[in-house]
Protein backbone atom coordinates (compact mmCIF):
# COMPACT_ATOMS: atom_id res chain seq x y z
CA UNK A 1 0.00 0.00 0.00
CA UNK A 2 1.31 3.67 -0.70
CA UNK A 3 2.15 6.13 2.20
CA UNK A 4 -0.60 9.22 1.56
CA UNK A 5 3.00 11.42 1.18
CA UNK A 6 3.61 9.39 -1.41
CA UNK A 7 0.77 10.60 -3.27
CA UNK A 8 0.92 14.07 -3.26
CA UNK A 9 2.18 15.87 -6.24
CA UNK A 10 5.33 16.88 -6.91
CA UNK A 11 5.35 20.47 -5.63
CA UNK A 12 3.67 19.73 -2.04
CA UNK A 13 6.77 16.28 -1.62
CA UNK A 14 9.36 18.98 -0.28
CA UNK A 15 7.96 18.94 3.49
CA UNK A 16 10.42 18.77 5.90
CA UNK A 17 8.23 16.56 8.53
CA UNK A 18 7.25 13.96 5.58
CA UNK A 19 7.78 15.26 2.09
CA UNK A 20 9.21 11.93 0.07
CA UNK A 21 11.23 14.47 -1.97
CA UNK A 22 13.30 16.58 0.56
CA UNK A 23 16.39 14.65 0.62
CA UNK A 24 17.39 15.59 4.32
CA UNK A 25 13.14 15.50 6.06
CA UNK A 26 12.67 12.85 8.06
CA UNK A 27 10.14 11.14 5.50
CA UNK A 28 7.16 10.28 7.85
CA UNK A 29 4.84 7.62 6.18
CA UNK A 30 1.30 7.60 6.91
CA UNK A 31 -1.23 5.37 5.63
CA UNK A 32 -5.32 4.69 6.13
CA UNK A 33 -5.89 2.04 8.76
CA UNK A 34 -9.52 1.41 8.28
CA UNK A 35 -11.32 4.34 9.61
CA UNK A 36 -8.24 5.75 11.17
CA UNK A 37 -4.75 6.58 10.39
CA UNK A 38 -1.40 5.67 11.16
CA UNK A 39 2.18 6.11 11.04
CA UNK A 40 5.89 4.65 13.03
CA UNK A 41 8.77 6.56 13.47
CA UNK A 42 11.67 5.67 15.60
CA UNK A 43 13.95 9.05 16.35
CA UNK A 44 17.46 9.16 16.60
CA UNK A 45 19.18 9.58 19.40
CA UNK A 46 20.13 13.42 18.60
CA UNK A 47 16.45 14.63 18.80
CA UNK A 48 17.08 14.55 22.61
CA UNK A 49 14.66 16.63 24.59
CA UNK A 50 17.58 16.94 26.88
CA UNK A 51 16.57 14.37 29.83
CA UNK A 52 17.74 11.27 28.86
CA UNK A 53 15.89 9.29 26.65
CA UNK A 54 12.95 11.86 26.01
CA UNK A 55 12.43 12.68 22.30
CA UNK A 56 12.40 16.54 22.36
CA UNK A 57 8.54 18.02 22.07
CA UNK A 58 9.55 19.56 18.64
CA UNK A 59 9.96 16.71 17.31
CA UNK A 60 7.04 14.88 18.40
CA UNK A 61 4.99 18.40 17.23
CA UNK A 62 6.57 17.71 14.15
CA UNK A 63 4.95 13.91 14.19
CA UNK A 64 1.63 15.35 14.71
CA UNK A 65 1.75 17.75 12.07
CA UNK A 66 2.80 15.72 9.35
CA UNK A 67 0.37 13.13 10.11
CA UNK A 68 -2.69 14.94 10.87
CA UNK A 69 -2.51 16.62 7.44
CA UNK A 70 -1.69 13.67 5.46
CA UNK A 71 -4.71 12.21 7.94
CA UNK A 72 -7.12 15.00 6.62
CA UNK A 73 -6.40 15.07 3.19
CA UNK A 74 -7.12 10.81 3.15
CA UNK A 75 -10.27 11.54 5.51
CA UNK A 76 -11.84 14.31 2.63
CA UNK A 77 -10.85 12.07 -0.12
CA UNK A 78 -13.36 9.39 1.76
CA UNK A 79 -15.93 12.30 2.47
CA UNK A 80 -16.01 12.69 -1.45
CA UNK A 81 -15.58 9.15 -2.11
CA UNK A 82 -12.21 9.45 -3.97
CA UNK A 83 -9.17 7.11 -3.91
CA UNK A 84 -6.08 8.43 -3.32
CA UNK A 85 -4.91 7.29 -6.77
CA UNK A 86 -6.85 9.99 -8.37
CA UNK A 87 -5.30 12.80 -6.47
CA UNK A 88 -5.34 14.24 -3.15
CA UNK A 89 -6.93 17.57 -1.65
CA UNK A 90 -3.98 19.91 -0.04
CA UNK A 91 -4.13 20.22 3.27
CA UNK A 92 -2.03 22.57 6.20
CA UNK A 93 -2.27 22.91 9.44
CA UNK A 94 -3.69 25.65 10.82
CA UNK A 95 -4.06 24.75 14.65
CA UNK A 96 -2.57 22.19 16.46
CA UNK A 97 -2.86 22.02 20.33
CA UNK A 98 -0.79 18.85 22.03
CA UNK A 99 -0.96 17.31 25.59
CA UNK A 100 2.19 15.97 26.36
CA UNK A 101 1.74 13.40 28.74
CA UNK A 102 4.28 10.92 29.23
CA UNK A 103 7.85 11.25 27.89
CA UNK A 104 8.31 9.67 24.67
CA UNK A 105 11.56 7.63 24.14
CA UNK A 106 14.37 7.85 21.88
CA UNK A 107 15.32 5.26 19.45
CA UNK A 108 11.96 3.30 20.06
CA UNK A 109 9.21 3.08 17.59
CA UNK A 110 6.30 5.06 18.04
CA UNK A 111 3.31 4.82 16.78
CA UNK A 112 1.21 7.73 15.25
CA UNK A 113 -2.51 7.85 14.80
CA UNK A 114 -4.78 9.70 13.02
CA UNK A 115 -8.84 10.12 13.65
CA UNK A 116 -11.33 12.33 12.09
CA UNK A 117 -13.30 14.45 14.47
CA UNK A 118 -15.60 16.51 11.93
CA UNK A 119 -15.47 18.03 8.42
CA UNK A 120 -16.85 21.77 7.68
CA UNK A 121 -16.15 22.22 3.97
CA UNK A 122 -12.36 22.80 3.34
CA UNK A 123 -11.86 22.49 7.82
CA UNK A 124 -10.53 18.94 8.82
CA UNK A 125 -10.68 18.62 12.84
CA UNK A 126 -8.38 16.01 12.98
CA UNK A 127 -7.43 13.70 16.30
CA UNK A 128 -3.89 12.76 17.06
CA UNK A 129 -2.03 9.84 19.17
CA UNK A 130 1.39 8.93 19.35
CA UNK A 131 2.25 6.07 21.35
CA UNK A 132 5.33 4.02 22.74
CA UNK A 133 4.14 0.71 23.01
CA UNK A 134 0.92 0.87 25.43
CA UNK A 135 2.21 3.97 26.83
CA UNK A 136 0.26 6.97 25.34
CA UNK A 137 3.00 9.61 25.24
CA UNK A 138 1.14 12.83 23.65
CA UNK A 139 -1.97 13.42 21.88
CA UNK A 140 -3.09 16.54 19.98
CA UNK A 141 -6.12 18.09 18.12
CA UNK A 142 -5.61 19.45 14.83
CA UNK A 143 -7.80 22.01 12.04
CA UNK A 144 -6.23 21.49 8.90
CA UNK A 145 -7.52 23.26 6.24
CA UNK A 146 -7.67 22.55 2.15
CA UNK A 147 -5.67 25.52 0.13
CA UNK A 148 -7.44 26.66 -2.06
CA UNK A 149 -6.41 26.58 -6.63
CA UNK A 150 -5.13 29.68 -7.24
CA UNK A 151 -7.86 31.72 -9.13
CA UNK A 152 -7.16 31.40 -12.88
CA UNK A 153 -5.78 34.90 -14.65
C1 LIG B 1 -1.56 16.72 -2.09
C2 LIG B 1 -1.47 17.13 -0.64
C3 LIG B 1 -0.31 18.03 -0.39
C4 LIG B 1 -0.24 18.47 1.03
C5 LIG B 1 1.11 18.91 1.37
C6 LIG B 1 1.20 19.08 2.83
C7 LIG B 1 2.58 18.86 3.28
C8 LIG B 1 2.62 18.56 4.75
C9 LIG B 1 2.37 19.79 5.54
C10 LIG B 1 2.77 19.55 6.94
C11 LIG B 1 2.01 20.48 7.82
C12 LIG B 1 2.61 21.83 7.85
O1 LIG B 1 3.62 22.06 8.45
S1 LIG B 1 1.84 23.07 7.03
C13 LIG B 1 2.81 24.50 7.40
C14 LIG B 1 2.28 25.19 8.64
N1 LIG B 1 0.99 25.86 8.29
C15 LIG B 1 0.97 26.99 7.59
O2 LIG B 1 1.97 27.56 7.20
C16 LIG B 1 -0.40 27.54 7.28
C17 LIG B 1 -0.36 29.07 7.22
N2 LIG B 1 -1.75 29.56 7.09
C18 LIG B 1 -2.31 29.64 5.88
O3 LIG B 1 -1.69 29.41 4.83
C19 LIG B 1 -3.73 30.06 5.82
O4 LIG B 1 -4.08 30.68 7.08
C20 LIG B 1 -4.70 28.88 5.56
C21 LIG B 1 -4.39 28.24 4.19
C22 LIG B 1 -4.60 27.81 6.66
C23 LIG B 1 -6.13 29.42 5.55
O5 LIG B 1 -6.14 30.56 4.70
P1 LIG B 1 -7.31 30.75 3.62
O6 LIG B 1 -7.25 29.69 2.60
O7 LIG B 1 -7.21 32.17 3.15
O8 LIG B 1 -8.62 30.51 4.42
P2 LIG B 1 -9.38 31.42 5.50
O9 LIG B 1 -10.51 32.07 4.79
O10 LIG B 1 -8.43 32.28 6.26
O11 LIG B 1 -9.91 30.31 6.51
C24 LIG B 1 -10.78 29.28 6.05
C25 LIG B 1 -11.65 28.91 7.21
O12 LIG B 1 -10.81 28.37 8.26
C26 LIG B 1 -10.94 29.17 9.45
N3 LIG B 1 -9.60 29.25 10.07
C27 LIG B 1 -8.45 29.61 9.47
N4 LIG B 1 -7.42 29.51 10.34
C28 LIG B 1 -7.95 29.11 11.52
C29 LIG B 1 -7.40 28.84 12.81
N5 LIG B 1 -6.08 28.96 13.06
N6 LIG B 1 -8.24 28.43 13.77
C30 LIG B 1 -9.57 28.31 13.52
N7 LIG B 1 -10.14 28.53 12.32
C31 LIG B 1 -9.35 28.95 11.33
C32 LIG B 1 -11.46 30.51 8.98
O13 LIG B 1 -12.18 31.18 10.01
C33 LIG B 1 -12.39 30.08 7.85
O14 LIG B 1 -13.57 29.56 8.39
P3 LIG B 1 -15.01 29.77 7.64
O15 LIG B 1 -15.22 31.24 7.59
O16 LIG B 1 -14.83 29.15 6.27
O17 LIG B 1 -15.97 29.03 8.51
Amino acid sequence: MKAIQDLYAAEYAHCFGCGPRNAGGHHLKSYVDGDRTIAHFTAEACYSGGVPNQLYGGMIASLLDCHGTASAAAFLNQQRGRTPELGLPRCVTASLRIDFKRPAPLETQLTITGALQSIDRRKVWVALHLHAGEQLCATGEMLAIELQEPAQS
